[in-house]
């Protein structure tokens, strides 16, 4: 390096430290203030909730919304949602139930949206992840609804049936699929390939061309399978990152989804309503009776109040009373005057109607 170059470097690096420490002092200001909130939380109401999503999407959005680069905006709001995640850490720990084993894509989803701060704890199926937060043995929980190539995840909607627990929030996320493999392995004589069902049927074709003589064994869960191929000399997994590094395996074909677009939708569950953030998705489930035009009569004041649907799924009913069950997304908050009108006329045609809850749409 030329001497010109090292001056230069050298001064550029002490300016760093100088702006590092600018944002050190900032940060701490930062985190002063959110122990200051938490009091004023505390004296409004003892059982008060720390965590509030609608609070957080509008941070995140803003600093969207004003960041001029040349960090891109997501990657700017993930430092943001670190510092808030650290913030919220301060005023409470956050204990998130989430569908396990360590390494799944819902760990990924719960770290994403609440940040590494919070405690995230491993549940073995979708139905102990609702009973921990009932239970009040965790503060939230994240569950799998729909992925964008094999649907909805009918376990995730059957549990909010009889639960009174609301939705208070939604975090989507990338799925890329990697073909792995552990240090003892032997690469060209793989025969068995672990995966989760979903999995495989995300991974389909790309198996079909490159192993369609290798045994195709479904696990619960990509973790698991990550974790099965340590003692096969001749089997790989089918995982995602967070597998790939928690069991410390080697990549051999990456990104192998059949569709680039792959991704999943995940819940944030919880026990409290979140107040309307100005960007928000309302979900609420309902039973009709068993006549014709149950569908259309259903949907028409969606229609007439201008209300964007944004998904529909129906279920079998369990019971009498619910016939036909439909699951319902649509933009907007329940405090929205449109939204109220449209859900008194859904209520009355409906023989029940149950309001999963408002939150606001996913920011990363
Ligand atoms: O504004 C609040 O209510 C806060 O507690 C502060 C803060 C933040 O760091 O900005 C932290 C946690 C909440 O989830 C939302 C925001």
């Amino acid at each position: 390096m030329s001497e010109e170059s090292a001056k230069n470097l050298k001064a550029l690096r002490e300016k760093i430290d100088d702006i590092d420490h600018k944002i050190l002092t900032l940060i701490s200001e930062r985190a002063n203030c959110a122990q200051q909130v938490a009091k004023v939380k505390k004296t409004f109401n003892a059982d008060a909730f720390f965590y509030r999503p609608e609070r957080e999407a509008q941070v995140l959005r803003s600093v969207m919304d004003s960041n001029q680069g040349p960090l891109n905006d997501e990657e700017m709001a993930r430092l943001f949602r670190e510092i808030m995640s650290a913030c919220l850490a301060l005023e409470q720990p956050i204990k998130v139930a989430y569908l396990g084993p360590e390494g799944t894509f819902t760990q990924a989803a719960a770290l994403k949206h609440f940040g590494q701060s919070a405690i995230s704890i491993p549940m073995s199926a979708i139905d102990e992840v609702f009973r921990e937060v009932e239970a009040g043995a965790v503060n939230y929980g994240v569950v799998p609804v729909e992925n964008s190539t094999e649907g909805v995840i009918n376990h995730t909607l059957d549990s909010f049936i009889g639960s009174p627990l609301q939705i208070c929030g939604e975090v989507e996320l990338r799925i890329h699929h990697h073909l792995l493999i552990a240090d003892t392995t032997k690469k060209d004589k793989i025969s068995r390939i672990y995966s989760h069902a979903q999995s495989f049927a995300q991974c389909r074709k790309w198996l079909d061309s490159h192993y369609p003589h290798a045994e195709r064994i479904a696990v619960n869960s990509n973790a698991e399978a990550a974790k099965r191929i340590k003692s096969e000399w001749h089997s790989a997994a089918i995982a995602g990152d967070m597998a790939a590094e928690l069991y410390s395996l080697e990549k051999i074909s990456e990104k192998i989804e059949d569709r680039p677009d792959n991704s999943t939708r995940f819940l944030i569950i919880g026990n409290q309503a979140v107040p309307a953030s100005g960007d928000d998705k309302t979900s609420i489930v309902v039973a009709m009776r068993n006549q014709p035009g149950a569908l259309h009569a259903l949907l028409e004041p969606f229609h007439t109040h201008n209300v964007d649907l944004t998904r529909v799924e129906t279920r079998p009913s369990t019971s009498g009373t619910w016939n036909y069950v439909f699951f319902i997304d649509f933009i907007g908050h329940i405090d929205n005057e449109d939204v109220s009108k449209v859900l008194v006329e859904v209520g009355r045609r409906a023989s029940e109607l149950k309001v999963l809850g408002s939150y606001p749409k996913g920011v990363l």
